[in-house]
């Protein structure tokens, strides 16, 4: 037997063994005065409780606690006595035991509101008798006069103490209880649950052999090891449960992370990647993609014109020569052009790209089909910020270059790419004046309850693809970045993504199973 005690000890927490001896000095505390007295927390007293209870060593017993307390209106009434014994005491000074009620607010010094509490009141305990108008002592009441009621002990007596155990009532303030509650707002009735521990057989037993507390040791300094007192010590153990603080280790920001994303996406679909110039030519940003020189988003509303330098250099004469024609009379496409007179000086302005389109077409004039190639970067427009748009913003732009490339293929790629990334997009018709056919994918968004458009894409026009010396048809997407990190994590406002709100940042989590080696 002692030996199985001697084990039972042996592997009893340090906060069993402060509790085992705290409840020998006395089993009567409460949990609140042994965390106090042990300075253990409430949360360790109970659970140490616990799991000295599932040992059998102590009875974890619940108890109801059940205080009654005066209310505000309670303290008043304490005070200043129930309106029925005002009137009593009224109908006892007069001479023959009674009172007009119309006299009664007055005489008995009682507010309106009262007198309807008072007249009940004194019906019920037999203090008087209304009959006509006229309130009338009863003998009961001549009797009560210089007697308190039950009900009055028990506010009298919450008045001193504050707070009485219910359970210790006697029968008399019992009774005053049962009154008071009747009254609604008088008294407050606090339930409260306590836990009271009892020592078993096997807690005494312990108890008698006798525990030490030895303090756990929760570091290793020099001098124990070379005094070889870390051996004797006694560790505390890692408790897992501890409370840690918060900490917020460095990670990508999150549009990075898309943008690290979408790069995967398409270096595992085989694409390779290219770059561009913020800063191009308009030939580049418009002229190569067939864009007449009187397009609308050319404007300057539209489009931001850089000053200095003022003007870029075009690519070799050929291909300017070429998309000229082009554009005057659609040269050997078969195509009629835009029918205008193409002006080189308008090709050479600088702009800020407004799509990262040009990189494909530069791309196209510098490389030989087949080919598959993406890029992701940075575009500006004079647009308003709002909710869902942005001056400037990223977006991937990607093409795929091959004999038997179709439209069909443009979804497919395009589809591939928003279910890899986990989104769901609708496709419609649209409009570039640099491919044809063309299409425009948007998806839902449930807060605003509408439809944003996340890029366009199309099939290559001849007129485009002629000058650059393509001769096999060309699928090309231009989607925007940020409107994709707005849905994924779950922003309603695009400008979120732009701001130094430490908060957000730091509440995304970390692991979205990308990395950004
Ligand atoms: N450049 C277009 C997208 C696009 C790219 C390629 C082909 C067709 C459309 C845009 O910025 O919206």
């Amino acid at each position: 037997m002692n030996e199985n005690i001697n084990k039972i000890i042996n592997e009893l927490h340090i906060y069993e063994k402060k509790l085992l001896i705290s409840l020998g000095e006395n089993e009567n505390k409460s949990p609140d005065e042994i965390a106090i007295e042990t300075d253990m927390g409430i949360k360790s007293v109970m659970s140490a409780a616990g799991s000295l209870a599932s040992k059998d060593i102590i009875q974890v017993n619940t108890l109801l606690d059940s205080k009654v307390v005066l209310t505000d209106v309670g303290v008043e009434i304490a005070n200043n006595g129930l309106p029925e014994r005002k009137v009593l005491s009224a109908l006892g000074e007069t001479n023959n035991g009674s009172i007009q009620m119309k006299d009664l607010a007055q005489k008995s010094k009682i507010s309106g509101s009262d007198i309807k509490i008072a007249i009940g009141w004194l019906v019920r305990k037999d203090w008087a008798k209304i009959n006509k108008g006229i309130i009338t002592i009863t003998e009961n009441g001549k009797s009560n006069t210089e007697i308190q009621g039950n009900d009055e002990k028990l506010i009298n007596s919450l008045l001193e103490n504050n707070q009485l155990d219910i359970f210790n009532l006697d029968d008399d303030l019992k009774e005053g209880l049962d009154l008071l509650n009747d009254r609604k707002n008088l008294v407050e009735i606090i339930d409260k649950k306590t836990h009271k521990f009892h020592l078993l057989d096997l807690g005494i037993a312990i108890l008698k052999i006798g525990l030490t507390i030895q303090e756990d040791a929760t570091q290793l300094t020099h001098q124990q090891l070379k005094d070889n007192n870390w051996k004797s010590l006694n560790y505390r153990p890692y408790d897992i449960n501890a409370e840690f603080p918060k900490i917020f280790p460095g990670k990508g920001h999150p549009l990075r992370r898309i943008i690290e994303e979408i790069r995967n996406v398409f270096l595992n679909l085989g694409f390779s990647e290219s770059n561009g110039p913020i800063l191009e030519s308009a030939f580049w940003n418009f002229d190569s993609l067939f864009q007449p020189q009187d397009h609308a988003a050319r404007e300057m509303q539209d489009t931001f014109y850089v000053k200095n330098p003022k003007e870029a250099y075009l690519p070799d004469n050929e291909l300017v020569n070429k998309t000229a024609l082009l554009h005057e009379n659609g040269g050997n496409t078969g195509s009629d052009g835009w029918g205008y007179k193409w002006d080189k000086d308008i090709a050479k302005q600088t702009v800020l790209r407004t799509h990262t389109t040009g990189i494909s077409t530069k791309f196209l004039h510098e490389n030989q089909p087949p080919l598959k190639m993406f890029s992701v970067g940075r575009v500006f427009r004079r647009e308003t910020i709002t909710y869902k748009h942005l001056p400037e913003f990223h977006q991937v732009e990607g093409i795929v270059a091959d004999k038997n490339i179709n439209y069909q293929n443009l979804l497919g790629v395009l589809k591939e790419f928003y279910k890899k990334l986990g989104f769901e997009v609708r496709f419609r018709p649209a409009y570039f004046p640099y491919t044809y056919l063309s299409t425009e994918c948007e998806v839902y968004l449930e807060d605003k309850e509408a439809w944003i458009e996340f890029g366009g894409s199309g099939m290559f026009r001849p007129e485009v693809l002629e000058p650059l010396g393509i001769n096999v048809p060309v699928l090309a997407f231009g989607l925007g970045i940020e409107r994709l990190a707005m849905i994924r994590y779950d922003i309603s406002d695009i400008r979120m993504l732009y701001k130094s709100d430490i908060k957000w940042l730091r509440e995304i989590p970390i692991d979205n199973g990308i990395s950004l080696e």
